[in-house]
């Protein structure tokens, strides 16, 4: 891994000797990475490499699953989240999540974001009139939605439900968004709108993003990790990654070269 640490910039995440095992398969070996606050990370690489397997350590998502398990350090803001103390309710909350798939809750456009609110505070109803406002805002769809508010959220077009579903994530102030793929099953021009969105978004939160789109990659982010086989091949800044990778095996894939 190349030294970052000569950038002025804190990381909100540090990985340290990182393993992932399904069962006996070890789905990471030894991934060492740093997440800066207020940067978008992306991890990129073929399929199966890992990248979605490294998104979900990162707020505990596997702990869902029995025979899953991690090893090493996840170390958010100095405390580890692999420690077995570790609240998984509010580390879901500080660091959130948006799938692959829109997936609003079968609920009004309103309570789909109140609702997660209403897990961890007490909110009056202007105070949450005022936050369910902002939060569809900070995603760039309050304008869309302001005048249907008691409407299904299933009722939106999936580009919209996708921005629902990040305005969801944001609205229980978290510090750190996690994206799997987030445009993947969404038309340019919604990719579009989804991808300005994340821009927007570093200034307030810390973001990684899981795509399988090398040109998204190179247009969102800062940093870019290069995965195979579990392996973190090339991690730096997105420029020279794309423009001057280092390893061979990284230009390959970047050049398309690969397999
Ligand atoms: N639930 C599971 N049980 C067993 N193995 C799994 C499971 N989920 C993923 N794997 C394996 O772990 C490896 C990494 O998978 P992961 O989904 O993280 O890859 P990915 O890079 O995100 O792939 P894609 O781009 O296709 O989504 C793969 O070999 C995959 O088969």
């Amino acid at each position: 891994m190349p030294n970052t640490s000569s950038l002025p910039l804190k990381n909100a995440i540090e990985i340290r000797n990182l393993n992932f095992f399904y069962g006996t398969f070890k789905g990471l070996k030894n991934v060492n990475l740093d997440i800066a606050e207020n940067k978008v990370t992306a991890f990129i690489g073929p399929s199966g490499c890992g990248k979605s397997t490294l998104l979900r350590t990162l707020n505990r998502m596997y702990s869902l699953y029995p025979g899953q398990r991690a090893e090493g350090e996840i170390n958010f803001y100095g405390q580890n989240i692999l420690d077995s103390r570790q609240d998984l309710n509010l580390l879901r909350a500080q660091v959130g999540m948006v799938f692959q798939k829109p997936t609003p809750f079968p609920m009004s456009i309103y309570d789909n974001i109140a609702f997660g609110i209403r897990l961890y505070e007490n909110l009056g109803r202007a105070d949450m009139d005022e936050r369910v406002e902002w939060a569809l805002s900070k995603a760039a769809i309050w304008n869309e939605v302001k005048d249907k508010l008691g409407q299904s959220g299933l009722s939106l077009s999936g580009g919209q439900q996708q921005r629902l579903c990040i305005a969801r994530s944001v609205a229980v102030k978290p510090k750190v968004i996690l994206l799997d793929e987030p445009t993947s099953a969404l038309d340019p021009i919604s990719t579009a709108k989804v991808e300005e969105l994340v821009s927007e978004l570093k200034k307030d939160y810390t973001v990684a993003i899981v795509t399988h789109n090398m040109q998204q990659a190179a247009r969102v982010s800062d940093f870019t990790a290069y995965m195979y086989l579990g392996e973190l091949v090339e991690f730096g800044q997105t420029e020279q990654i794309f423009m001057k990778p280092a390893r061979q095996e990284t230009e390959d894939y970047i050049t398309g070269r690969f397999g």
